[in-house]
């Protein structure tokens, strides 16, 4: 897959709530936030099913209530519409409840 065009960029990242762009890496980056550690983990593991379907994996760490998600696409060596795809699936399955 190809890396998004700049047209892509300015169209689709803005739209992403709450995500932004990593310094130095071509990547996004977003802090979501959990009642607790028991919700924070279902939240993961549907993602979790979604990403192994999709065949794209984010990379994330979670202490708690709070997991960190930085996704980008290794084979591309940057962003393409598959990080925007599960970006927007993230947000849907947290269902606003998110921070930052
Ligand atoms: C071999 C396999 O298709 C690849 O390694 C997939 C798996 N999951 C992936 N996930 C992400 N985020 N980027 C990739 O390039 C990627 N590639």
């Amino acid at each position: 897959m190809r890396p998004l065009s700049e047209t892509e960029r300015t169209e689709l990242l803005p739209a992403l709530e709450g995500w932004s762009l990593m310094e130095g890496r071509d990547a996004i980056r977003k802090q979501f936030v959990f009642a607790d550690f028991g919700a924070a983990f279902a939240w993961m593991t549907r993602v979790a099913l979604a990403a192994e379907k999709a065949n794209h994996h984010p990379e994330w760490f979670n202490v708690y209530n709070k997991v960190d998600v930085t996704l980008s696409t290794h084979d591309a060596g940057g962003l393409t519409r598959r990080d925007v795809e599960l970006a927007q699936k993230m947000d849907l399955f947290a269902g606003g409840r998110t921070e930052r």
